[in-house]
């Protein structure tokens, strides 16, 4: 039978907007703009402050964290606001294995799968404290995308398995009744594929199905810490041969084959650095501190396509995607290529040049 849409359990929410990232932007990225000069820039700074963006659990020493976010969610909706407080959750053994810039702390030979476990668990806690604020949870980027494509890669080969069965863990212990979970499913350029759409709807469900279809899965999370178009009318040069273009065409070509194959998947979306269109990517495997890029469309739960539950900013802009030294240990190539924006920080930490060109690049416009 063909699945009902069943509702938005985003429908009319805000997302929190987290003080770990408006003070990046209130403590650095406002003060450089306007030591630059740019007073003007500086004063939409802090409206960029007031965006609610994705918190990534990226260490497990981050996880107390969420405890005086939640706090801070429960007194705004005392006070009548109604937020929700969005997480992601990124930090499985071998981490982003087929690249170098976001290598995480964890490895399968110290221990990594338990101590994944501890981290799901802690994260579990944390969460159950909380019984009235609800959690929208991203759950880690790149991940069973690298394990559609990137299987000739040993590091990824190496951590299939352990992708799989902690990823299953994980949702079967943040399957709680204040929680509403999207795995990451790449994007259009990664997974869209003739070639790749199908095995990833496959691998999708399987995990859903082998978790217990878990209530609080929603379903997927797509475009994060890209940048593609939700809905553009012409197919770019960089994606010759993928008629699946943007977010949109890819959310509704694999939503059937999701649903056929007993995963009822809804959607939410990345647009937080999608605002120019078509990008400057020399190919459309490009994936770090893409030039020319800016801040999209605003987080909201308005969609125009009863599959996506919302708009959001899940890679918070301005936090880096990789370092352009080359002699560092992260180092990849990729953050040295003409369509990366350079000299570039490490992974994570910010990047004030990258913030300062999607806040003049923003579109709509600050
Ligand atoms: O003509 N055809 O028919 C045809 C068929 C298939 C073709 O091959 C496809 O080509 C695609 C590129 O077009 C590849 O997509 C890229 O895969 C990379 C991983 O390998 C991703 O990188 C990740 O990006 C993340 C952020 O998104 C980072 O956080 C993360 O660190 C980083 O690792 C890129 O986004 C993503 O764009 C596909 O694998 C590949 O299968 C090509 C042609
Ligand atoms: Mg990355």
């Amino acid at each position: 039978p063909a699945v009902t849409n069943s509702a938005n359990p985003l429908a009319g929410k805000t997302f929190y907007a987290n003080p770990y990232y408006s003070s990046e932007i209130v403590n650095i990225a406002a003060p450089s703009l306007s030591a630059a000069g740019s007073a003007a820039l500086a004063a939409k700074a802090t409206d960029v402050a007031k965006v609610g963006t994705f918190y990534w659990l990226d260490v497990r020493a981050k996880v107390p964290t969420i405890a005086t976010f939640a706090k801070d969610v429960q007194t705004k909706n005392a006070a009548g606001a109604n937020l929700v407080l969005p997480l992601v959750v990124y930090d499985l053994p071998e981490r982003d294995c087929s690249a170098l810039a976001s290598n995480g702390e964890l490895s399968l030979a110290n221990n990594g799968a338990a101590l994944y476990q501890g981290y799901i668990d802690d994260i579990a806690a944390q969460i159950k404290a909380f019984p009235g604020v609800t959690f929208v949870l991203v759950i880690e980027p790149d991940s069973l995308a690298n394990l559609v494509t990137n299987l000739n890669v040993q590091k990824c080969a190496n951590a299939a398995d352990a992708y799989k069965t902690l990823t299953e863990y994980a949702i079967k212990t943040l399957n709680l009744a204040n929680v509403v979970m999207y795995l990451d499913a790449g994007h259009a350029g990664w997974l869209g594929w003739t070639a790749n759409i199908t095995p990833a709807a496959q691998l999708f469900a399987a995990i859903y199905k082998a978790a217990g279809s878990p209530a609080a899965v929603r379903g997927l999370a797509t475009n994060v810490a890209n940048y593609n178009a939700w809905s553009i009318s012409t197919c770019p040069s960089y994606t010759q041969g993928n008629s699946v273009c943007d977010e949109k065409k890819y959310v509704n070509a694999i939503a059937p084959i999701l649903t056929a194959n007993g995963f009822p998947a809804h959607f939410i979306t990345d647009t937080g650095r999608n605002g120019v269109q078509p990008t400057k990517q020399q190919a459309w495997g490009d994936w770090c501190n893409v030039i020319g890029t800016g801040f999209g469309i605003r987080p909201s739960t308005s969609t125009d396509d009863p599959l996506l539950d919302a708009y959001v900013w899940v890679k918070p802009g301005g936090e880096c995607d990789g370092t352009s030294n080359s002699t560092s240990v992260r180092y990849d190539a990729h953050c040295g290529y003409s369509d990366a924006l350079q000299p570039a920080p490490e992974a994570g930490t910010w990047f004030q040049a990258y913030f300062a060109q999607l806040l003049t690049n923003a579109n709509p416009a600050f």
